[in-house]
């Protein structure tokens, strides 16, 4: 399989060749970030930009290096018509849409609370199609992304891609930078016993959270009858990756802290590509009252509450929030 690079696989495809395009670019878009993370301490890039974001976020240097780095590569794309990032308010449009272009949504930089610790973080992206000649909305469901992934920089930079059938993880070879096929097929495990969530939230969250967590934590003497353990990174981008590789449940549910943002996760760049991926590799994504990619969207940086990961889990939680 590691003879496999992103780009021998991606030629193999029925994929249009201006998709392609859009994905390598996207990938080379990684590959530099994965640098700039890297040297972050040298080029002195690791603080603080001084600046704050379109959500009110102040924004650290590698969160605008990142973004321009997408924004400078994935600008060549032939079919791309527009892009929608965390770090920029406005949807930028680099021509007059025509049916069949592509439209990139991502979260440049994600976990960069991560960076000055030097832990893990990564890039979320996914991408959809303009529908008609002029038609410049970008507000579209998740059921409408046609590609969806993430970066992951940890101590080893992955690129994890679905296309709409299987999930592929790829990883970047020291040396070569090549993206090669490391985990084919990847799944999440059905059952298991590990979440995920930030728990010094427990006094904000809804009954049916605070319900669920209880019945984790008391493991064995409670009604999961089982030990559960807990992991919390604070990057969404290594959770999920956590959760493809060896299952578990994540949650940044709606509470009472929240609720009137909406939620933290952004939807269109956050919550619809994890997903998407999720769902492909078996699992399940819900706010806990409806599946996240049926939420018909009603800005760019839309928040929702987001609990995904293994099926049987999501569909617990699920269940609690219906009593
Ligand atoms: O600091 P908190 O409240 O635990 O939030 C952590 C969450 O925020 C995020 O860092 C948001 O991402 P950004 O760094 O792109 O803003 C998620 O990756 C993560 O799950
Ligand atoms: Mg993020
Ligand atoms: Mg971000």
């Amino acid at each position: 399989m590691t003879d496999t690079t992103l780009r021998r696989y991606l030629t193999q495809s029925v994929l249009d060749p201006n998709l392609i395009f859009l994905i390598e670019d996207i990938a080379s878009s990684c590959r530099v970030i994965a640098n700039s993370v890297r040297n972050g301490a040298f080029e002195g890039n690791l603080g603080a930009a001084g600046a704050t974001n379109v959500q009110g976020e102040a924004q650290k240097t590698l969160d605008i290096l990142a973004n321009d780095e997408f924004e400078r590569i994935c600008s060549n794309s032939p079919r791309l018509a527009a892009l929608v990032s965390e770090e920029v308010e406005e949807v930028t449009w680099l021509k007059e849409p025509e049916a069949g272009d592509y439209l990139l949504y991502f979260d440049p930089l994600d976990g960069s609370s991560n960076l000055d610790v030097n832990l893990s973080v990564g890039s979320i992206f996914a991408v959809m199609q303009v529908e008609e000649d002029g038609d410049r909305n970008v507000l579209r469901n998740g059921r409408n992304q046609i590609c969806a992934g993430y970066a992951l920089y940890g101590p080893s930079t992955m690129f994890v891609l679905t296309v709409g059938d299987k999930v592929e993880g790829f990883t970047c070879q020291h040396g070569t930078g090549d993206f090669r096929l490391t985990h084919p097929d990847m799944m999440v495990p059905a059952e298991t016993s590990e979440f995920a969530i930030n728990a010094s939230r427990y006094k904000y969250w809804d009954e049916p959270v605070r319900r669920y967590i209880d019945e984790c934590i008391a493991g064995e003497d409670g009604v999961r009858a089982r030990p559960f353990n807990m992991r919390w990174t604070a990057s969404m981008v290594a959770e999920i990756h956590r959760i493809l590789t060896r299952g578990g449940v994540f949650l940044y549910p709606a509470d009472s802290n929240n609720r009137d943002a909406g939620g933290k996760l952004r939807l269109m760049y956050e919550a619809n590509p994890m997903a998407m991926i999720i769902e492909l590799a078996g699992g399940a994504a819900s706010t806990g009252l409806t599946p996240i990619m049926d939420i018909d969207p009603t800005g760019p940086h839309q928040r929702v509450p987001v609990i995904l990961g293994s099926r049987s889990e999501v569909e617990r939680l699920v269940s609690y929030h219906k009593t």
